[in-house]
């Protein structure tokens, strides 16, 4: 810290508020510690009476908290969003484009394991809107040693550790199974819910059938849904164990890599996933999908959409997390329902 005149503290760092009061009208503080005086605040700091300032020297190694957020920032920010300006040390991302929001949680925690240096964000694999806060960084003191801010910069490597990804597929089709539907027994309940969920992510429902408990039929209506180029294909029921469930076992049948029959999730535990070969995915959806607010499907839909490819691991690290608490009023995704990966 150093005293130095008013009219000489262009540039130079305030190291506490300064309190402007005029009768009736304000008694706030004009100047915030660790505001950088400009030529235009001269004025304004000699009206206040403000002839000398102390301000924080500017040495070699230490960062002003300003500077040090600018560099956190550029570990976290990706493509897709974009910041706010630098304000009291703090720098906010946000969201570009509606997307999925994905965030290296390990080397997330090996940055703010560090002393002095923080970076907030919201859950990894989650939903957002354009417009939407992603994360937030600041430095905690005033001025902080470079060498922390190289050590966040080391642990973080070389890309960032934010990614917001657009919603890449377009089109879906859907196959009904379950003789009950397929013979005008009942009204088919499932595609209304799908074709809402789909809509939420701008993809259009391109085709529906309705095939009865029959492996080969169900084949057919995969392998036809292939053939007109739908980029994702989700079968309806049929996932458990009754003898009638045909579903999984058709599913393997087209050929399509199954990835997972079965996911730790409530719920959603008959969910299936697979891809062909050229990338498109398979889902097989439970009764479950069509019944409860928020689903496994839920969490994998927007994942899929935006072309990550889904692993058994990606479905493994769902259980912590994976319990939907079944709440009067859903509030889904503002739970804690696929919140633990
Ligand atoms: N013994 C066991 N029973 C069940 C298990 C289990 O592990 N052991 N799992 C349960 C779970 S979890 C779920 S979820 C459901 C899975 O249901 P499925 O996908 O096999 O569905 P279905 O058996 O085909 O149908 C269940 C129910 O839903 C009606 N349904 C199906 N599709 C439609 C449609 N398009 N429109 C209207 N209604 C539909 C169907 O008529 C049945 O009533 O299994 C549990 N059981
Ligand atoms: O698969 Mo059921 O899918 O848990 O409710």
């Amino acid at each position: 810290m150093k005293l130095i005149e008013t009219v000489n503290a262009v540039g130079h760092v305030l190291c506490h508020d300064l309190t402007r009061i005029v009768p009736g009208v304000t008694k706030d503080a004009a100047f915030r510690k660790g505001h950088i005086v400009t030529e235009e605040d001269i004025p304004m700091l000699l009206s206040m009476g403000k002839e000398h300032l102390y301000v924080w020297e500017k040495t070699e190694g230490v960062l002003h908290e300003n500077e040090a957020a600018e560099r956190l920032r550029a570990i976290c920010q990706n493509a897709n969003m974009s910041s706010t300006p630098v304000k009291e040390g703090k720098i906010e991302l946000i969201a570009d484009i509606d997307g999925l929001f994905r965030v290296d949680v390990a080397r997330l925690n090996a940055i703010n394991a560090l002393d002095e240096v923080m970076i907030a964000t919201r859950h990894t694999n989650t939903t957002v809107r354009r417009g939407d806060k992603l994360a937030g960084t600041r430095v905690i003191p005033l001025v902080v040693d470079e060498a922390r801010v190289a050590a966040a910069e080391a642990a973080a490597g070389e890309t960032p550790l934010l990614e917001l990804l657009p919603y890449r597929r377009r089109t879906a089709a859907i196959v009904t199974t379950g003789n009950e539907v397929f013979l005008g027994r009942i009204e088919d309940a499932f595609t209304p819910v799908l074709i809402q969920k789909l809509a939420a992510f701008g993809v259009e429902a391109v085709s529906q059938v309705k095939v009865p408990d029959e492996r080969g039929k169900i084949v057919a209506a995969v392998s036809a849904a292939r053939a007109a180029g739908a980029e994702l294909i989700l079968c309806t029921g049929g996932m458990s164990v009754d003898p009638d469930d045909q579903t999984p076992g058709a599913i393997k049948a087209t050929g399509a890599r199954i990835v997972s029959y079965g996911a730790p999730v409530l719920p959603g535990a008959m969910f299936l996933l697979g891809y062909f070969e050229d990338g498109t995915p398979i889902m097989g959806l439970p009764g479950c999908v069509m019944y409860a607010k928020a689903t496994v499907f839920d969490l994998i839909l927007p994942r899929v959409l935006a072309d990550v490819g889904v692993t058994r691991a990606d479905l493994s690290a769902l259980g912590h997390g994976g319990l939907c608490l079944g709440c009067g009023e859903c509030r889904y995704p503002v739970c804690p329902f696929g919140k633990g990966d």
